[in-house]
């Protein structure tokens, strides 16, 4: 790392290429992915480490809005079932728990759809469709599609555009900020 810059600095550079991210987006990816939501009976979130925590908050706004919700790895989820979904984020779209995962859900018949920087990984080929992030996988050493450390750009990314797939159906579903708040946690 040869160059320090100011962290205002590095912030514009992070934000620059988040915008870059929503440029190479495939919107009719984005539309299919809004259509698979709206027609689940459930939505399963599953991801590792900062993807995980990622689709984690995303999985939360999708719950505000009045789906049914659940995050693989928590005591509460349930068996995921035909008519379910599945979002699946890997920026390598390698990691095993989550190659597992989707080959499970696919054995249920679910709908799988994942969010991934490699549109050939072993997790994007099982998958029913996927989200292509052109973002640096985590192992992305040397020329990459980001200047940030691992996988930080997918990570942002993934939080970035669920948040924005969030609005859409926020916004075509008519509800008012008022009418969300019910939802959102009361005991802590
Ligand atoms: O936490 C992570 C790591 O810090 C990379 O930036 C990753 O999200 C985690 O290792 C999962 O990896 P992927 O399945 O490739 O997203």
């Amino acid at each position: 790392m040869e160059q320090v810059n100011t962290t205002i600095d590095n912030l514009k550079k992070i934000l620059i290429e988040n915008e870059e991210i929503s440029t190479l987006l495939n919107p009719e990816s984005l539309s299919l992915l809004e259509n698979h939501i709206k027609q689940a009976k459930c939505i399963f979130f599953v991801g590792a480490g900062r993807t995980g925590l990622a689709l984690k908050m995303a999985a939360m706004r999708f719950m505000h809005l009045g789906f049914e919700v659940h995050v693989v790895g928590e005591t509460t989820t349930p068996a995921i079932l035909e008519n379910d979904l599945l979002i699946v984020g890997s920026g390598s779209g390698t990691t095993s728990t989550l190659v597992l995962a989707t080959e499970k859900a696919k054995k249920q018949n679910a709908t799988v759809i994942a969010i991934t920087a490699d549109e050939h990984s072993k997790i994007a080929t099982l998958s029913d469709q996927i989200i292509a992030i052109k973002a640096a996988v985590k192992t992305d050493f040397g020329i990459s599609a980001s200047e940030q450390y691992a996988g930080s750009l997918f990570e942002q990314s993934v939080l970035l555009i669920l948040d924005a797939v969030f609005m859409t159906l926020w916004q075509k579903s008519g509800l008012t900020k008022e009418n969300l708040w019910p939802k959102h946690a009361n005991l802590e």
